[in-house]
């Protein structure tokens, strides 16, 4: 049954997309509750109309028959009128709030951190939240509105009935409760389908990107993937529609059966104002206006039942626009700590602690610190880093250096704070980076990781994105380019640094792995305010003698700055002031070259197993 609570949850979010909608746009919202009330009286006056016809015709007055059949074709026409404007404001209305709210989920996506990215349920959440978010903010306006228009119709309609019988106006609203009843109900189940379906629903997204994406195309192809691909795509699908359909017919079954008992009652009090006319007690006129009344008076109160069940199902799927909205940001997290305050400026590269904490004042401390630092990727048992104490004094080099999987990358995650440690802390010039401002932390750190992104913006823009500041700046630019080493690729494509990158647009210039990484690596070199430097293996794709260069002028960029390179090269790694072997997410080695060679452990040993291949 349709529990009070229930009903009452069926509006909680009615409120909150009222005023979404309201500032979205006021003067459409004020328009379509100016013509939905226009809606609500136009019918009684057209029931009145038609019953001075009726009376106009049985007096056999020709004139006032004309004026009435007048009167009513205006109404009929101002009706007319007004559906189409209704409509129309709902479009433009629609259209506009599509824009804000999609708006409005992409901002709250930006201001989220990593770790919301890579968890399956924060996705599923995304994709619900953007489904339904254009459509249903509508939904719930119109829905609103609709049901006082009906409220004031019925109430119309009730008076009149009145005037008849008051029972006529109880089996009018008693009649129409159980197919609500039915709506409601299942209008829960269509929607507990949906979100039940989101992880699933999420698989069919990715296999359709994977069948139709330039990306997978070439292993598509040349594996054979595709039917297997298509069978998974079109069984998925096919349960999708399996489930669907038994629903439809559920729902269309009740919705007819319940219907029938509607249109008895219909007919039952048809018969009683029929006999109550034919004995002389009711005008043809009355007769013509109780039988419209009642009709639809029955009509008005369906409507506004079902809109009971409509808003339930709008306001179910509401809610997860809400709850999505809701997300705490780690900004806001770190802000209800103790530890900081928010709003600090970001220019200025200083180092600036929100607000002193114990653990972090005066320190004279520069370089980055690792203290017990230790990992778990979230839902994770195994430490992805453990136990890890490390300083590395401003303006060394290091080199990070393990096998796949030690934990190389989560460590520049945590430097970075994309994540934030499950134990010990991390601490910058003394301070911990949980203290730090982060837009001022990011402006200091420059990081190039091995999938590092490849936008389909011109070459400018996919260099100049390293310091949106200094988008425009051109010697900035042209520095960046010499440094990343991708001057020359600016040199050979067509079109030069305005050539647009990428397949996805039209005329777009495709580039090679190493020409992309070049890219990339200018791009991080936009940031020359950065004094620390990162590099996650993003030379992986260049051929020796570009590596080769590319640290070169690494070197000599990063004279005083801090320098953390991850690579598998031992060219590459030994020009580091010193190297921290990982594995297993901890600290095995550290030291120099010569060191850890003289060391005779597992850093010689991988030396010397590169040097064998080299040979
Ligand atoms: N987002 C993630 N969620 C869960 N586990 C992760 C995630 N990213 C990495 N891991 C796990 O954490 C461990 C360390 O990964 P990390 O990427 O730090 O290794 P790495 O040393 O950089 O490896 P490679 O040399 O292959 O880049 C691995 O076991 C990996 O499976």
């Amino acid at each position: 049954m349709l529990g009070l609570s229930r009903l009452r949850g069926s509006f909680a979010y009615t409120p909150p997309t009222l005023r979404l909608v309201w500032k979205s746009s006021r003067a459409s919202t004020l328009a379509l509750g100016a013509l939905t009330l226009v809606a609500a009286v136009l019918p009684l006056a057209i029931a009145f109309a038609g019953k001075a016809i009726v009376d106009a015709v049985v007096a056999r007055d020709g004139a006032a028959t004309l004026r009435w059949v007048l009167v009513e074709l205006g109404l009929v026409a101002a009706l007319a009128a007004n559906q189409r404007g209704l409509s129309l404001i709902r479009q433009l209305l629609g259209a506009r709030l599509a824009m804000d709210i999609n708006g409005r989920i992409l901002e709250k996506a930006l201001s989220l951190e990593l770790p919301h990215f890579e968890d399956p349920e924060f996705y599923d959440q995304l994709t619900r939240a953007r489904r339904e978010a254009s459509s249903r903010p509508l939904s719930v306006v119109t829905e609103s509105f609709g049901t006082l228009q009906n409220l004031i119709t019925l109430a119309g309609y009730a008076a009149l009935l009145i005037g008849f019988s008051p029972w006529a106006v109880l089996v009018l609203v008693v009649a129409a409760i159980p197919a609500t009843v039915a709506e409601v109900r299942f209008s829960n189940t269509a929607f507990r389908l949906r979100n039940w379906r989101s992880p699933e629903s999420r698989k069919l997204s990715y296999l359709e990107h994977v069948l139709a994406n330039d990306n997978h195309a070439k292993e598509v192809k040349l594996l054979g993937l595709g039917p297997e691909l298509l069978t998974r795509y079109r069984a998925l699908g096919a349960s999708f529609y399996e489930e669907d359909r038994r629903l439809a017919l559920r729902r269309g079954g009740w919705a007819f059966g319940l219907s029938l008992l509607g249109t008895g009652a219909f007919y039952g009090c048809y018969a009683v104002m029929a006999l109550t006319a034919a004995t002389g007690k009711l005008t043809l006129g009355e007769l013509t206006l109780y039988v419209a009344a009642f009709r639809q008076g029955q009509q008005a109160f369906q409507s506004i039942l079902s809109s009971v069940g409509g808003m339930y199902e709008h306001n179910l799927y509401m809610s997860n626009l809400f709850q999505y909205l809701a997300i705490p940001t780690t900004e806001q997290r770190v802000t209800a700590s103790p530890l900081a305050t928010p709003g600090q400026e970001a220019s200025s590269l200083e180092p600036r602690a929100v607000m002193p904490s114990s653990a972090s004042v005066a320190s004279e401390e520069r370089g980055i610190r690792f203290e017990g630092v230790g990992f778990r990727y979230p839902g994770q048992t195994r430490w992805a880093l453990h136990d890890v104490h490390l300083f590395i004094p401003a303006g060394q080099s290091l080199a990070l250096v393990g096998h796949n999987g030690a934990g190389k990358t989560t460590f520049i995650k945590l430097l970075t704070r994309l994540y934030e440690p499950t134990e010990g802390r991390i601490l910058l010039d003394g301070r911990d980076l949980r203290t730090w401002d982060m837009a001022v932390l990011r402006e200091r750190i420059g990081v190039v990781f091995q999938d590092f992104a490849q936008y389909q913006f011109p070459l400018r823009e996919n260099v100049g994105l390293g310091s949106i500041a200094h988008l425009h700046d051109e010697p900035r630019l042209a520095r960046a380019l010499e440094r990343g080493g991708a001057t020359e690729v600016a040199a050979i494509i067509p079109g030069g640094l305005d050539a647009q990158l990428g397949r996805w647009f039209k005329g777009g210039v495709e580039l090679s792995g190493g020409q992309w990484q070049k890219v990339a690596l200018a791009r991080s070199f936009m940031r020359e305010e950065a004094d620390i430097l990162v590099l996650d293996e993003p030379t992986a794709a260049l051929d020796a003698e570009a590596e080769h260069a590319v640290f070169e002028r690494f070197r000599a960029l990063s004279e005083g700055r801090t320098t953390i390179v991850i690579s598998h090269r031992f060219p590459t790694v030994r020009m580091a002031d010193r190297i921290v072997v990982i594995e297993g997410g901890e600290v095995l080695e550290e030291g120099t070259h010569d060191e850890l060679l003289a060391r005779a452990g597992r850093y010689a040993q991988l030396f010397a197993l590169q040097a064998e291949g080299y040979s």
